[in-house]
């Protein structure tokens, strides 16, 4: 069967739904002929993906922004688990942070991303499931290819979500990031820890905690430089509860990678980890940001699915 790009117009700001036509030329001079499905809401690539996978289809390619990557995977996942379906998942970026292509070092270029689906090699990327909880309370799970973190970064999501649509990119994140980081709240979690079959419980302090599959979030920042998406284990990186100003410089290192250094920046492995709010006061502002998005809180339940996707990455 021919490859399906699922395409999210609204991505980038709305340019993708402009450029796409322009795109289709160049894209099918190297890949050949191809299916084009594009999205008409949220979640839509999430039973897109699922369908083509079930359908048969050997490569689905999201072209989109992280969020777009993380439905296309959740429908390839949905897929596998009922039945045996191995759809590979490609990636041409058109998004405003191209968090996981980063991960994946794969240059934001258009023939880069037909090299990579054409002549690439196939990487098997581990998978993270987290069983949460919405933000109405009602018990949600998903998978995510990326980073789950909590507390500061699901409340910028929220505030980023909460824009109105014409507001512009980099300028609107930063005030969404100013914004949250004054309505941050230091929350206290009893995490329980899994890691080669050992369990141990520790209780932390902390405004902002992820637990990362892949290595860069928000946008370009490199909270887990020592992360491989295939090494069947999460590198858990908590950034502590200093007071805000010294937050902030430790949060800056977090570009460069020079956080770790940092005698507040905490670093755990694990297959699986349960979390738990103890400050309850603070659930508003301790929030849950997967793979860019908002999706709810604590308590949460993540854990690890091994060399669960084919990815076309470059050669
Ligand atoms: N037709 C649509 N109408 C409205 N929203 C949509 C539509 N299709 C997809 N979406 C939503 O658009 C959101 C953003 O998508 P995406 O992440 O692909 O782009 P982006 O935000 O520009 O990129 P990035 O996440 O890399 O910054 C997702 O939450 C997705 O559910």
């Amino acid at each position: 069967m021919r490859p399906l790009l699922i395409v999210n117009p609204r991505s980038a700001g709305g340019k993708t739904g402009q450029l796409f036509d322009g795109l289709a030329d160049p894209i099918r001079r190297s890949l050949g002929d191809f299916d084009v499905q594009r999205t008409e809401h949220p979640r839509h690539a999430v039973d897109l993906a699922r369908e083509a996978a079930l359908a048969g289809r050997e490569l689905v390619v999201a072209v989109g922004g992280d969020g777009c990557i993380h439905e296309v995977v959740n429908g390839l996942m949905q897929a596998r688990k009922s039945g045996d379906a191995r759809t590979r998942l490609g990636l041409i970026g058109q998004g405003t942070g191209g968090d996981f292509r980063r991960t994946l070092g794969i240059e934001h270029r258009l023939d880069q991303y037909c090299a990579a689906l054409k002549h690439g090699r196939i990487r098997t990327i581990d998978v993270g499931h987290v069983r949460y909880h919405d933000h109405e309370g009602r018990p949600a799970e998903t998978y995510f290819m990326n980073i789950l973190s909590v507390g500061l970064g699901g409340l910028v999501d929220q505030h980023v979500a909460r824009m109105p649509k014409t507001a512009g990119g980099g300028l609107a994140y930063f005030a969404a990031s100013v914004r949250g980081l004054l309505g941050s709240r230091i929350g206290r979690v009893r995490c329980r820890l899994t890691l080669k079959g050992e369990t141990r419980e520790m209780d932390v302090e902390t405004r902002q905690l992820a637990i990362c599959n892949g290595r860069v979030f928000g946008g370009g920042m490199q909270i887990a430089p020592m992360a491989e998406v295939d090494d069947g284990v999460f590198e858990v990186v908590d950034l502590g509860s200093s007071p805000l100003p010294r937050f902030v410089a430790v949060s800056v290192g977090v570009y460069s990678g020079r956080h770790l250094r940092s005698a507040d920046v905490q670093h755990h492995r694990c297959e699986r980890i349960e979390m738990e709010l103890l400050n309850k006061d603070v659930a508003d502002r301790f929030l849950l940001d997967v793979d860019g998005e908002p999706l709810g809180r604590l308590p949460i339940e993540v854990s690890l699915v091994p060399r669960a996707l084919d990815v076309m990455v470059p050669a």
